[in-house]
């Protein structure tokens, strides 16, 4: 195995030169659990810990090393190491971190593609789908959309559904496939390409467990949870959070990934919304609410059906959730309620325009 089997590149080389690392061993963090790391090299795996001038000059939790990260190490005995420092990271996944108000904790990082699973029964929805895209965005990740469950609909119906999804969708690869009938695995293996590190996104009960095994082609999760059981209290070195594939793909699956939410994604929004943000911008009206104003660009692109009413109802939902995640409680309360207002307006407004 070479480093560049673990995603390593020129870049990380350059910047390991620059900053005087030579003399240091380089490593891929693979699994964290409270401070304890595992940290994979060329030759094998092994337990990290941080020096401690790195945790005396670590002013945030994101100073820590995280999943995904490369790191330069020493070794001090046969399977331990010392983590001297990280190196910078490519893409971030993040969210907020628990009972800590605006600080942000890192999930994992240097993640090349997302998979956005969806399921294509009761679970379908293209405003979820757009809030995945918006943490995408936001963390750099480039987002691939994977219908899952296509046993459980008619062709017509995945059709249907398909298009629908191009119609608010254009940014992002949509593939259908079936953990029960297998269709469309192929092709998703196809194109997970060799050295790139991916992720998976997507509610509860999609099928992401199911899928990872089928694309390890093994029955993973159950191993991992025997091996903890049986190691409880101790830190849990079968406990892996990064897999390589038989075909070189590198993906991370972490219990906080499955927990990531679109507070945590300001920035993304104006890349999955780029037409609505975009005529926004051009509004000519201050204070615009994009809403119901005669004249405002918005509600004539509305009208004119170039911008989907559907895609723009998540937008202004969504845009909300991340103002309301950046502001004080009392500058929240206040804009629940004008948002609340808005909401009323632009809804009234439409209803109008029908009758
Ligand atoms: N019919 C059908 N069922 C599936 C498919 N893929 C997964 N399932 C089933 O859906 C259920 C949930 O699958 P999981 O793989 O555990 O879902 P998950 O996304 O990992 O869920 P969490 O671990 O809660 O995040 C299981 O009972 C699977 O057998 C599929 O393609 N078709
Ligand atoms: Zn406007």
């Amino acid at each position: 195995m070479r480093l560049e089997d673990l995603g390593y590149h020129t870049e990380l080389e350059n910047y390991r030169k620059d900053q005087n690392l030579d003399s240091f061993g380089v490593g891929r963090v693979i699994s964290e659990h409270k401070e304890r790391y595992i940290v994979k090299t060329t030759e094998k795996e092994y337990d990290g810990e941080i020096i401690g001038n790195l945790r005396f000059s670590a002013s945030k939790r994101s100073d820590f090393p995280a999943v995904g990260d490369w790191v330069a190490i020493s070794e001090y005995d046969e399977d331990k190491v010392l983590i001297h420092a990280v190196f910078p990271r490519q893409t971030i996944i993040e969210r907020q971190s628990v009972g800590k108000q605006g600080e942000k904790q890192i999930i994992a990082s240097n993640i090349d593609y997302a998979f956005i699973v969806q399921a294509v029964d009761r679970d379908f929805s293209i405003n979820r789908i757009e809030r995945y895209l918006t943490i995408c965005n936001t963390s750099k990740v480039k987002p691939i959309v994977i219908l899952n469950k296509i046993d459980l609909v008619s062709e017509a119906e995945l059709t249907k559904m398909i298009s629908s999804l191009h119609e608010r969708v254009h940014s992002a690869p949509i593939l259908a496939i079936s953990n029960e009938s297998h269709k469309g695995i192929e092709e998703l293996k196809q194109i997970i390409e060799k050295a790139k590190t991916y992720c998976l996104l997507g509610s509860s009960g999609v099928g992401k467990s199911t899928l990872l095994n089928h694309l390890l082609g093994k029955d993973l999760m159950r191993t991992a949870a025997i091996s903890e059981s049986s190691n409880r209290g101790r830190h849990i070195t079968s406990h892996r959070e990064m897999h390589i594939l038989e075909n070189g793909g590198i993906i991370i699956d972490n219990p906080g990934m499955r927990e990531v939410g679109i507070a945590d994604s300001a920035s993304g929004l104006e890349i999955t919304f780029e037409t609505i943000v975009a005529l926004s911008k051009r509004c000519k009206f201050k204070d615009c609410t994009h809403t119901t104003e005669t004249g405002c660009v918005l509600v004539a692109a509305l009208e004119s059906g170039e911008i989907d009413s559907l895609s723009y109802e998540n937008y202004l939902r969504m845009e909300r959730e991340k103002e309301h995640f950046e502001s004080t409680v009392a500058e929240r309360r206040k804009k629940d309620k004008d948002f609340g207002k808005m909401i009323k307006n632009y809804k009234k407004g439409k209803k109008n325009k029908k009758n």
